[in-house]
């Protein structure tokens, strides 16, 4: 059986019921839970932030996987932390001082994340790989869901899950961005472990996540 862990994006759920939403996706399978943040500077679109996220807390004991699009991102740890996140990634491109970013992650109780634009190298990733428990391979450019899957990030993908068995821990390599039936059982060939997937898993509602997620998993019959 795949162990690959599937992260639906709430960016594509109702979010005039988010926490149906994810109770919804929370029974239907999902392993965590992706929350998008973005601050309309870094990217060029606006979500929401730690209230938001601290109001969705109780609504499910599953990771809280939170992909932050925003900078800078130093003064905002301390209140993703105590809104409840558990995984925080952040763009190198959001600060000029990536190492000291993670380890205030890890020192504020939360695993720390680096998330890779489909323009950024996977050598970016090396100097910082001991401080991260995730990697983040952009398969769209970060801003909006929907978005058709970019083909070269699968060698990124590949170039990373060797970077990363050589460190031999067990960091999560996840992918992003316009995965479905179709593109996600190519992403874990290629080495990821977990995959995150927005409009694939919330269209056609909440009767549909179930069969939705399933069909992200390679070998499992919908
Ligand atoms: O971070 C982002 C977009 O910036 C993603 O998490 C999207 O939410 C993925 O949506 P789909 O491509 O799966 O619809
Ligand atoms: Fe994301």
């Amino acid at each position: 059986m795949s162990t690959v862990l599937i992260s639906p994006s709430i960016l594509s759920a109702d979010f005039a019921c988010l926490g149906d939403e994810i109770r919804a996706i929370d029974a239907a399978g999902a392993d965590m839970i992706h929350i998008d943040v973005m601050d309309g500077h870094f990217v060029p679109n606006l979500t929401f932030g730690p209230p938001v996220i601290e109001k969705l807390r109780p609504h499910t004991k599953k990771p809280f996987d939170v992909h932050l699009m925003i900078a800078p991102v130093d003064p905002f740890i301390p209140a993703f932390a105590k809104a409840g996140a558990d995984i925080l990634t952040v763009h190198p491109e959001a600060g000029p001082h990536l190492h000291r970013t993670l380890q205030a992650i890890r020192a504020a109780g939360m695993r720390p994340g680096v998330a890779l634009n489909p323009g950024t190298p996977a050598a970016l990733v090396e100097p910082v790989i001991d401080n991260v428990d995730l990697i983040l391979v952009m398969s769209v450019n970060p801003g909006f869901g929907g978005q058709a899957f970019i083909e070269s990030q699968l060698r990124k993908v590949e170039i990373l899950r060797r970077m990363i068995d050589q460190t031999g821990r067990d960091i999560i390599l996840e992918i992003d961005g316009g995965l479905n039936s179709e593109t996600a059982p190519r992403a874990i060939s290629a080495g990821v472990t977990a995959i995150v997937a927005g409009s694939a898993v919330f269209n056609g509602g909440g009767s549909a996540y179930g069969a939705n997620i399933r069909a992200l998993r390679p070998g499992v019959h919908v």
